[in-house]
């Protein structure tokens, strides 16, 4: 099943358009992990079980483990995944961009080494630099748009051709990029007026991975209301610490679980 097939399949079965980001920082573990050799494997292991109900999506995020040499945890994680959560879709978080010919090997991490079934990409090199993930049809490619962080404005609002530069990289995706329809767009929750003004670019075809809710403040309802196609559905919205560390205690996983369940239902209220 190709990614896009796998997120509406879900959107739809799990009544969820919530993405639990996996982004393992040690310190915060709970201390049940403090000598456990493989700590980073079995704490997302047992997140990814807990919230698996209430997700649409994972989102592992690449720095997060290979700035602590476990990449084979990265690797056996979404092994998991896949064996024990069948259908849901896993985002690799790497935000690759390069020239054509090592975006190939870029995708090929992705796609083959890590078997996700899409990735965030930087399209700032141009379409030569994305082609390479854009070519495997039956695999996802989130193009950053307009990013959450305080910082987006400094390059992505930079007036081109009378429009801000986020908005040429939502019409050139939707529009030129996405011939296999499997192009999605990254807009964080930190700015619902873009939310709004990039969904009327793209129309309903081309979902947004939204992060920025939970611990960076973004407003759950103006996302859902300004970015929702008219479905109810097309937006991933994703958030990360607030659900890995709701609790460090021993009820790690269920503090995690009930912070899913409950973004999802936020969610819900809304569509
Ligand atoms: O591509 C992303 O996932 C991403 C894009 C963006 O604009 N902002 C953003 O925060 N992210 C990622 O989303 C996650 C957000 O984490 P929390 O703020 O803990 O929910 C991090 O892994 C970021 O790298």
């Amino acid at each position: 099943m190709s990614f896009m097939q796998a997120l509406r399949t879900r959107w739809s079965n799990a009544d969820s358009l919530v993405c639990v980001g996996l982004d393992p920082e040690p310190a915060k573990f709970p201390a049940r992990f403090a000598n456990d050799a493989d700590a980073v494997f079995a704490f997302c292991r047992d997140i990814v079980d807990a919230t698996a109900p209430y997700v649409c999506a994972f989102k592992p995020q690449i720095a997060h483990f290979a700035a602590l040499g476990a990449e084979d945890a990265l690797a056996r994680l979404i092994a998991h995944i896949h064996a024990a959560h069948a259908g849901i879709p896993v985002i690799l978080d790497s935000k690759r961009g390069d020239i054509g010919s090592t975006a190939q090997h870029y995708a090929a991490e992705a796609f083959d080494r890590y078997r996700a079934d899409a990735v965030t990409a930087n399209p700032y090199l141009g379409r030569d630099s994305v082609q390479p993930f854009l070519d495997r049809a039956d695999r996802g490619v989130v193009v950053l748009c307009r990013t959450s962080n305080p910082g987006a404005g400094d390059l992505q609002d930079l007036v081109v051709d009378g429009r801000p530069l986020y908005q040429h990289v939502a019409h050139k995706v939707a529009h030129e990029w996405n011939g296999h329809g499997n192009c999605s767009l990254v807009v964080g929750a930190t700015w619902p007026a873009q939310l709004k003004e990039v969904r009327a670019i793209v129309g309903s075809e081309v979902p947004f991975l939204v992060p920025g809710v939970g611990a960076q403040g973004g407003d759950v309802e103006a996302v859902v209301t300004n970015a929702k196609t008219a479905d109810g559905t097309g937006l991933i919205v994703s958030s990360s610490r607030a659900v890995l560390y709701a609790s460090n205690g021993d009820d790690f996983a269920q503090a995690a679980a009930n912070a899913a369940r409950e973004l999802r239902d936020q969610i819900n209220r809304y569509r």
